[in-house]
């Protein structure tokens, strides 16, 4: 680990150094190397689908939409937008400030250490660094241990295609991250769990460094069958595909849980049921359509949440598990008790509880006795209800009648809040995230207020008490003595 250590200081010298030389500030530069990741990702479409095929066992179809595809657009919108994100943005002062002019300018924080998750190792790892290049910085890169595969294909092929004096990429597990996180950097943006995000958030307080947590939690999933009964068919296709149909489920946004009026619980599993076979056969373990568990120690982080008895007890679908080949088979709980661990931890996992309410919206009070989350999802035409989802409860995003989709769209900030993030990103406020807004004021000194400076009087009182009413009328009665001081 010594060694190690040298590396990363030596690394974090260099990229010091390329900040320093104001090369990474040019938006020729950062264009060519956002240009860089896409070709990239083009060139070696067949590499990253065979690292994320031995890593996942994830379908190239799924890999391209939720990875490769996805990072080539999000590249195209940076270096479209990059210009526009880019320039000075002018405010309009108010004319308590005649005659400055006011301006902010986005100045890229440094140096930056990104670290990322395996369960989308590709993308979680690329769309950082494109949003870190496009506002300037340098960036070291940490990808997941747990993806092995894609971290060396990232530790390999960057160097190829990057400025390597500007952008870094270092293998490792939690040991490395220690000794990156004993370095001072000017921004951390970390993906991963909350249990470790206090880590980072810990070590980032030591040199008060931003931070930005892009975290996980349980993303609720509410339907209401009273008014989307038309198209039931659609509602449950969606959630299929938002539980099982992206990593088998290992998704900070995926479909964590669902909530359903008692009486229609039955008919939902039994759409559900189909829906999970027409998706993935008979024998979903062949399909060769629904991705591994990622290792042997989440597959019996699951087992040990579906050992509980009464979780046992509430399996309605599925159940089986084989460690061996990293397969948990897609299941269906229904109304797992709320107090067992399967309804407190986040599932990251192709499980789905099915948690019953009397009435749809008593949905609300479940959802707010739990951590925040990244996402809530409802099906639902009640704009009440709506309302009521928007206003009473607090998550990083709320999707109407769809799931996952919200990520895709880069119009929209993507993060968490409370426990399940702090921060946000994609598209232009992923640019923001790694940029620092700099307030610029440019003063005028053809003129003075006395009444800014002492020898204080009742005048200057009444002067400034007036300015900051922005009363200007009175201020000039006051100034030609018409009214009281
Ligand atoms: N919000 C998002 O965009 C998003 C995306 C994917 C995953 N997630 C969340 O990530 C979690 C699963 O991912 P994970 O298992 O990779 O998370 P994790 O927190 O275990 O690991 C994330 C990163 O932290 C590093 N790390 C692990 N232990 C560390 C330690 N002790 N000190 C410093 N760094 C350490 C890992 O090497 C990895 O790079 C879930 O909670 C999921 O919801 C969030």
């Amino acid at each position: 680990m010594e060694a190690m250590k040298e590396t990363v200081e030596e690394s974090l010298r260099e990229m010091r150094d390329t900040f320093a030389s104001g090369r990474t500030r040019s938006l020729k530069w950062r264009k060519r190397q956002i240009e860089a990741i896409y070709e990239m990702v083009k060139d070696n479409e067949d590499k990253i689908c065979t690292a994320l095929f031995q890593d996942l066992g994830k379908h190239s179809t799924e890999a391209f939409r939720d990875e490769l595809g996805f990072i080539m657009r999000s590249a195209t919108a940076a270096i479209n937008g990059l210009d526009k994100w880019a320039a000075p943005k002018h405010s309009n002062l108010p004319l308590l400030f005649y005659p400055a002019k006011g301006k902010v300018i986005s100045e890229p924080f440094g140096t930056v250490l990104v670290l990322s998750s395996w369960n989308f190792p590709i993308s979680l790892s690329l769309d950082p660094l494109i949003g870190a290049i496009a506002a300037g910085n340098t960036v070291l890169l940490k990808s997941s241990e747990l993806s092995p595969n894609a971290s060396a294909f990232l530790a390999k092929t960057i160097p190829a295609y990057l400025d390597t004096k500007a952008i870094k990429v270092i293998e490792g597990g939690p040991d490395v991250a220690t000794i990156l996180l004993q370095q001072q950097w000017d921004k951390i943006f970390f993906t991963g769990s909350p249990k470790i995000g206090r880590i980072i958030m810990a070590a980032a307080a030591q040199y008060l460094t931003p931070v930005t947590l892009e975290l996980g939690g349980k993303c609720p999933t509410i339907v209401d069958h009273h008014t989307i009964a038309k198209n039931i068919k659609s509602v449950v296709k969606r959630i299929t595909g938002g539980k099982w149909g992206s990593c088998s489920g290992q998704a900070c946004i995926a479909v964590d849980y669902v909530i359903v009026e008692k009486s229609f619980a039955s008919s939902l599993i039994d759409m559900l049921k189909p829906s999970v076979k027409s998706f993935f056969g008979e024998n979903p373990k062949e399909s060769g359509c629904l991705s591994k568990i990622v290792t042997k120690q989440h597959v019996q982080r699951l087992a040990r949440l579906l050992n509980d008895p009464r979780v046992q007890a509430s399996i309605v679908y599925g159940g089986s598990i084989d460690e061996e080949k990293l397969y948990v088979e897609p299941t269906i709980l229904l109304d797992p008790p709320l107090d067992s661990e399967i309804m407190n931890e986040e599932i990251f996992g192709p499980i789905l509880p099915i948690i019953t309410v009397r009435d749809i919206q008593d949905s609300i009070g479940i959802i707010k006795s739990k951590p925040k989350p990244l996402a809530i999802y409802a099906f639902t035409k009640d704009e009440n209800l709506k309302t009521r989802i928007l206003s009473e409860t607090s998550s990083g995003s709320v999707t109407f009648n769809d799931v996952m989709i919200q990520y895709m769209c880069d119009a929209l900030p993507f993060g968490g809040v409370g426990e399940s993030g702090i921060g946000r990103y994609h598209g232009k406020y992923s640019f923001d995230c790694f940029s620092h807004e700099k307030a610029i004021m440019e003063g005028s000194l053809a003129m003075d207020l006395e009444a800014r400076y002492p020898p204080w009087n009742n005048f200057k009182l009444s002067f400034i008490r007036l300015a900051f009413r922005e009363a200007y009328f009175k201020l000039i009665l006051l100034m030609l003595g018409l009214i009281k001081r």
